[in-house]
């Protein structure tokens, strides 16, 4: 599990309270005003912002001893991060190895990660060649074969069309839930959350809030969240 504890989190002039507690194998949408400091926390747990107090630990370990590239986490951004001179079998290499020398078994690996995002057909393509849809689903390989504990996703397919985003959602429901990673996403669509959420945490007035049943949360949203769905 995920535990966050007693936590204040610096971001320049702004600091998010969190003191909470996520089980192993869970979903969970981070959903909240805009500024109100979903990416603080995320990147918080990735390692990117400091502690100004408490303490971050997964299962028994204490996070703050572990540097961001040797956390238990893989995190996806909105714009996926690809490379455009490699191509989309390289740019998943990366998530193994950042010389991309890979042995016969870490290519074997991106290859059974392109089949399950169903690009296996276009490995040798550079990322300007594909669709904005087969652009997320690189990053999404790229994510896969770093077979992390915690997957972070900021908002990863906000440009992406509805049907596609929806598409992009089942398919990152499906895959953690073949790895029993614990899942914890950023989204300013509270769809997204009933999509493929089982929880919310609500981030508003500098806190991060533990975490709700989504359905419960949506269907009777506190005054801070009432104000932000509008
Ligand atoms: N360098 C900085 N100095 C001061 N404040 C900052 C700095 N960087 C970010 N902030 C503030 O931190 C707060 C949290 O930002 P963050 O990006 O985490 O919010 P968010 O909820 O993810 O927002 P959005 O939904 O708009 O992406 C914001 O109010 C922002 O203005």
């Amino acid at each position: 599990m995920l535990r966050l504890e007693n936590c204040l989190i610096e971001n320049g002039g702004f600091s998010l309270h969190a003191d909470l507690t996520i089980a192993t194998g869970s979903r969970v949408a981070v959903i909240g005003p805009s500024g109100a400091g979903k990416s603080t926390l995320i990147e918080a747990v990735a390692g990117f912002r400091p502690l100004r107090r408490g303490a971050m630990f997964w299962s028994e370990a204490a996070l703050a001893q572990i540097e961001p590239g040797k956390r238990p986490v893989a995190m996806l951004f909105q714009d996926g991060n690809l490379f455009p001179h490699l191509t989309v079998a390289q740019n998943v290499g990366l998530g193994i190895r950042a010389n991309l020398r890979l042995d016969a078994s870490q290519r074997a690996q991106v290859q059974a990660a392109l089949v399950r995002v169903g690009l296996d057909s276009m490995a040798d393509r550079k990322p300007a060649a594909l669709s904005g849809g087969q652009q997320s689903r690189v990053a999404l390989a790229r994510v896969l074969v770093q077979g992390r504990d915690l997957l972070l996703l900021d908002e990863p397919f906000a440009a992406l069309g509805p049907a596609l985003k929806a598409e992009m959602l089942d398919l990152v429901a499906e895959l953690v839930g073949e790895s029993g990673a614990t899942l914890l996403m950023v989204s300013h669509d509270p769809n997204d959350a009933r999509r493929i959420a089982d929880q919310v945490v609500l981030v508003a007035d500098g806190q991060a809030h533990p975490p709700m049943d989504t359905a419960s949360l949506l269907d009777n949203p506190p005054p801070a969240l009432k104000a932000y769905l509008g």
